[in-house]
């Protein structure tokens, strides 16, 4: 089966009047997607993301290589490809906040040609999906972060499109809000819908991708299924620690089984060669007086601050 979305060598530059230097957004990805899969996509500011999202959902034009969704061209059938994308924002960009979530969605449903039947059917279909349907008819500004987010996500499906960009969709939600909002994508998945998911938060990234690429400086440095990851990283198994001590600290690296030791919220992480090693790491840490010392897993995070470095801190 082709694949969904199927990218050769893309490339994108901007060249700001002021400055007369190309920026290079894209310096040729090439990626294909398949059928209901949510792909990560991860990489710091300025790395290329939103860009790519852009050219997918028609918005931009690439400078070069070519980009195919469901088998058409985005340069050449735009139109076609808009019908099968929609774009998921964040906060509060484009909803309409003085007007009800019917009629921003009834709006929506006209943008896209939808006829009135099937405008009004869908609008319901999806407020009820949503858990909104009993305040369906009240304006905007007076829904919670989370209804606001699950409402972005019925103005994305209001055309039934089979791929989706979610950008950043639970920044500010709280915990509970973010996990309802998780199922919702779940769904959408098991719908037979890709979902392409910009984020920040690889522990979000790491639950709900079932594969993430890592795109820095316009390139994609990672493409990896998320159940991989951990092997991703020569050393999978960790040692998490504590220790006051930096004579005992500097030890630690040269431990034969250590790769390397770098410092974690509250403490260190050891990175060890060999799963057999934790073991030997936990004694010889309790033999010099270290309590809190457990086992742990190579997370999405790890790679990301391999591969990136600090500057994924910075977001
Ligand atoms: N309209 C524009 N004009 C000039 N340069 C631009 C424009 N849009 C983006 N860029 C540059 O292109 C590069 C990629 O930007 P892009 O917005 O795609 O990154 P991003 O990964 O989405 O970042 P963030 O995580 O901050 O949203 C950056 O260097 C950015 O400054």
């Amino acid at each position: 089966m082709p694949a969904v979305v199927e990218i050769r060598e893309l490339v994108r530059t901007y060249r700001t009047r002021r400055k007369a230097e190309e920026t290079v957004a894209l310096g040729g990805v090439t990626l294909s997607v398949d059928d209901s899969e949510i792909l990560g996509l991860l990489g710091p500011n300025g790395a290329g993301k939103t860009t790519l999202v852009k050219i997918l959902s028609t918005v931009l034009l690439p400078t070069s290589g070519t980009a195919m969704v469901l088998g058409k061209d985005l340069v050449t059938a735009p139109r076609a490809v808009r019908e099968n994308v929609g774009v998921v924002f964040g906060g509060e960009r484009g909803l309409y906040p003085r007007i009800s979530a019917r009629q921003n969605l009834a709006f929506w449903a006209a943008l896209y040609r939808l006829d009135r039947r099937t405008a009004q059917n869908r609008c319901t279909e999806l407020l009820e999906r949503m858990g909104l349907a009993d305040r369906a008819d009240e304006p905007v500004e007076t829904f919670s972060r989370g209804m606001k987010q699950r409402l972005h996500l019925a103005r994305g499906l209001i055309h039934g499109p089979r791929i989706l960009f979610l950008d950043e969709p639970t920044t500010g939600m709280d915990p509970v809000a973010a996990r309802d909002f998780r199922v919702l994508v779940r769904e959408l998945r098991q719908e037979g819908r890709t979902v392409f998911l910009t984020t920040h938060d690889m522990a979000e990234a790491e639950a709900l991708c079932d594969r993430v690429t890592l795109i820095d400086h316009g390139r994609l440095v990672l493409d990896e299924p998320t159940r991989h990851i951990g092997r991703y990283l020569d050393a999978r198994e960790c040692v998490d620690f504590s220790c006051d001590d930096p004579a005992l600290l500097a030890q630690v690296p040269e431990l034969a089984f250590v790769e390397s030791v770098e410092p974690r919220e509250g403490g260190y992480r050891a990175l060890l060669r060999e799963p057999a090693d934790v073991a030997q790491l936990l004694v010889w840490l309790i033999e010099r007086g270290v309590l809190s010392a457990r086992r742990s897993e190579s997370t999405l995070e790890d790679v990301y601050l391999r591969l990136i470095g600090t500057r994924a801190m910075s977001v």
